[in-house]
């Protein structure tokens, strides 16, 4: 019996060791990629392209199902070859990942080299705006299509050195881009914006911007300001936007998020004392903010916004879809209560 168990254990090390080699190699290539042109330049000629146009990603219909089609370097030459400059645009695209054999994923907006509509039906399929896009293709790919996003969108915005002016060039993986008559090195940005999910024990705050569709409600979130700590920034943004004092917060899990730019998400669960009942809500910035009980939380996952229209116009509570980290944080409290209980 014991020879048994220290066979299966032998071999579970040996696949999990092959495991982690394979995802060392994987990031070492990557890193390798970023830092050698010439490297990168090569493995455009055999890697993969995600096709946007003007930042919306190109979406295959399957069925029911959306696909995000992944090109070889020969179909995009071939997309290509009605565009002048073909070769020229290759080298816009942008390096996003890599599969474990190695062959090397980008990503390439093509506005300025197709019309929308000739590769729409060159291709069999459209271009689709990301707030759709994110959430109707398979959970794997809607970080990748967020973070390519991110990456294209800071690659359009800085083209120009704020220092003097002058054009900006990417490097081939497009980690970076340089100033030639500065010498400035540009790094693409990510801003830290907390997201909190402020329980009093019983009841947790969820709340709602003019700008959200009706009915959805979601955990407290706000931008980090330059020199400020995650806890410090969860205890202003809370005490800013609804009054609240915070007494204890803990650390969930992150999440890169595409919107307005490029934001990390840092997910967080704050606790206030049972006595803070009171909201006193910034209206500057919310339309309302009020505490939810269990029941009514565990109500709100099962609706969706199509679901939470009543007969008089108005609309019942729904939560922010699985892939946005407010709904992982909404689940965690249900899952705390629940053990609670
Ligand atoms: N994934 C998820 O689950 C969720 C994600 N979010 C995301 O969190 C982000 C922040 O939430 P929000 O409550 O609006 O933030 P804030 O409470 O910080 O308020 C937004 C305002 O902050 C100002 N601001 C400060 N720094 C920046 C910056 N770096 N970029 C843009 N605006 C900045 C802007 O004001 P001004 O325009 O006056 O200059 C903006 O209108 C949103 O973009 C939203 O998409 C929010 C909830 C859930
Ligand atoms: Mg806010």
């Amino acid at each position: 019996m014991a020879a048994v168990y220290q066979a299966l254990h032998r071999r579970a090390s040996s696949l999990l060791c092959r495991l982690h080699s394979t995802y060392v190699r994987k990031m070492r290539y990557l890193n390798k990629l970023k830092e050698d042109d010439s490297l990168c330049r090569q493995a455009q000629t055999s890697g993969t392209f995600y096709l946007f146009h003007n930042l919306s990603p190109f979406l295959q219909k399957a069925g029911k199902k959306y696909l995000v089609p992944q090109l070889s370097a020969a179909e995009m030459r071939r997309i290509l070859e009605k565009s002048p400059e073909a070769e020229q645009w290759m080298e816009e695209s942008v390096l996003v990942g890599c599969s474990d054999e190695h062959i090397p994923h980008f990503a390439l907006d093509l506005a300025g080299a197709l019309e929308k509509s000739v590769i729409e039906s060159e291709l069999q399929g459209s271009f689709t705006d990301l707030r759709k896009a994110l959430f109707v293709v398979d959970g794997k790919d809607s970080p990748l299509l967020a973070s390519a996003q991110s990456l294209l969108r800071w690659h359009d915005s800085h083209q120009y050195c704020s220092k003097t002016g002058q054009p900006t060039q990417k490097n081939p993986a497009g980690s970076k881009r340089v100033c030639q008559a500065s010498g400035i090195t540009y790094y693409p940005q990510v801003s830290p914006v907390v997201i909190t999910l402020v329980s009093n024990g019983s009841r947790c705050l969820l709340a709602r911007q003019p700008s959200f569709p009706p009915g959805m409600f979601t955990a407290l979130s706000g931008f980090c300001d330059l020199g400020e700590t995650v806890e410090e920034a969860v205890r202003r943004e809370v005490a800013e936007e609804v009054g609240l004092e915070v007494e204890s917060l803990r650390y969930s899990a992150s999440q890169h998020w595409p919107f307005p730019s490029g934001s990390l998400m840092l997910g967080c669960h704050a606790l206030v004392g049972a006595q803070q009942a009171e909201i006193s809500m910034d209206s500057l910035e919310l339309e309302e903010a009020r505490w939810f009980g269990l029941e009514e939380i565990v109500e709100g996952l099962k609706r969706e916004p199509r679901s939470s229209k009543q007969d008089d116009g108005s609309s019942l509570p729904w939560f922010p879809p699985k892939q946005a980290i407010a709904h992982q944080l909404i689940r965690e409290w249900v899952r705390q209560q629940s053990a609670q209980a």
